[in-house]
């Protein structure tokens, strides 16, 4: 028999799974995104007898797409990304999608293409590492970092509506309860910086819970990130107060424009993940000086190749990188690490969900991924180096059926309450 990493690996067939799993109550600009997050998971199989796997959001509009892009890729060698991308990019070619996963425009207009694309390079991947015997991260230049730093990701939470179910965290609608959260994340799993989710509540009460944190925490970087929520006065404004305290403060406004007034006022960089989500953005943002730093998100980039190519961008810009997340599992977890590990310039604590889903909540094998000292530990076995559960996965495909409301599911996030204002505009 031909050696694997010498031989081709054609697509035989791909398997697209929505999944449910719980989510608690909390809460950003446009609402609670609880009872349950919605995942696609991603199965790609070869004829050469290998499986690669793929994670990305379980919205209805973005499954629609990625069945129609899965069955276009039957027969192609996971080895030609290039024709894996031109295959898709034929599939959805014109649909510019405003629907699909995203909130407050977060991904709206980062590319149909890329984000539908996205898991089947990341599954290709993981199939090419398996052949060779390599860890995704050596594919993609090879790790500079054996550990990846993850930030805290602290979110205001509602614990008193109706039909909650009680969980461990509790309630955190103060600075001090914020503070609690922040103490329990940090001591939990050591993370190193803190992301706070803002935009919910007047901005005043969010700064107080900056400064509380600045205080309990004197040494951990810290960000705050309202998702668009702040006029540019107020982003001005709130912007200058918390100068010398955040180390970035993320999409306080919305808009390339908007942002640009912001920066020239204020000292802090600031980031984004709503109004650099294509590449077509970098060039006007750059031209404003709009941004300090953009989140990297394989998910809607198009895949862990697309996301070093923004690095690269990045660092010919002089722009800082770091990585945004939405709730996700462990295989998006895994890409995530490879990708943060192979990527030099990315050197802020990127974010993650995970401490938000319940442990028992996971398609891959317990064990391959941990955090020690708010990091993950790149895994060094072949591919992504997560293997699938298939229980689980069964499990949790259930829960998909069995949860309701699927065709509600535009933004990938099952709410028991909608917003009651129009979640574009600013609120403060
Ligand atoms: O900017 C961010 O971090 C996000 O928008 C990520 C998520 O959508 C977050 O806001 C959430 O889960 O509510």
């Amino acid at each position: 028999m031909r050696d694997a990493a010498m031989m081709e690996h054609r697509i035989r067939e791909v398997r697209i799974t929505p999944v449910a799993f719980r989510d608690l109550p909390l809460l950003n600009t446009v609402g609670v995104h609880e009872p349950f997050a919605l995942r696609a998971v991603i199965e790609v199989l070869t004829d050469s007898g290998l499986t690669g796997l793929g994670e990305t959001y379980g919205d209805a509009g973005h499954l629609d797409r990625l069945r129609l892009a899965g069955a276009a890729l039957v027969g192609v060698d996971v080895w030609h990304l290039n024709e894996l991308a031109r295959r898709v990019r034929a599939v959805v070619a014109g649909d510019h999608g405003t629907r699909g996963h995203g909130m407050s425009g977060m991904v709206t207009g980062s590319s149909t293409a890329d984000r539908v694309l996205s898991p089947f390079e990341v599954a290709c991947l993981d199939i090419q590492g398996k052949a060779l015997g390599r860890p995704v991260s050596d594919l993609l230049g090879g790790a500079v970092r054996d550990r990846v730093d993850y930030s805290a990701y602290l979110f205001y939470k509602w614990a008193g509506h109706p039909g909650a179910e009680p969980d461990h965290w509790g309630e955190a609608l103060t600075p001090d309860q914020i503070v609690a959260q922040a103490r329990r994340m940090v001591d939990e799993y050591g993370f190193g910086a803190i992301k706070l989710k803002g935009g919910v509540f007047p901005p005043e009460e969010e700064v107080a819970a900056i400064h509380a944190l600045r205080v309990a925490f004197p040494d951990h970087p810290l960000r705050v990130d309202p998702n668009g929520a702040w006029s540019v006065e107020t982003a001005i404004r709130v912007g200058r107060e918390l100068d010398g305290v955040i180390e970035y403060l993320e999409d306080p406004t919305t808009g390339i424009e908007g942002m640009a007034r912001v920066a020239e006022a204020v000292s802090t960089p600031l980031a984004t993940n709503m109004c650099v989500v294509a590449f077509d953005h970098v060039r006007p943002a750059v031209a404003r000086s709009a941004v300090g730093v953009v989140l990297s998100d394989h998910h809607f980039w198009g895949g862990l190749h697309r996301s070093r190519t923004l690095a690269g961008i990045c660092d010919t810009f002089a722009l800082g990188l770091s990585m945004h997340s939405n709730s996700h599992l462990g295989i998006s977890l895994a890409a995530m690490t490879h990708l943060a590990a192979a990527t030099p310039n990315l050197t802020y604590a990127c974010d993650t969900h995970w401490p938000w889903k319940h442990p028992e909540d996971d398609v891959v094998v317990p064990g391959a991924l941990r955090f020690e000292a708010g990091a993950v530990p790149v895994p060094t076995a072949p591919g992504l180096g997560v293997e699938l559960d298939r229980d689980a996965l069964a499990r949790l495909h259930e829960r998909y059926l069995s949860c309701g409301i699927r065709e509600r599911d535009d933004t990938g996030y099952l709410r028991r309450f909608e917003p009651a204002f129009d979640p574009t505009a600013p609120r403060w």
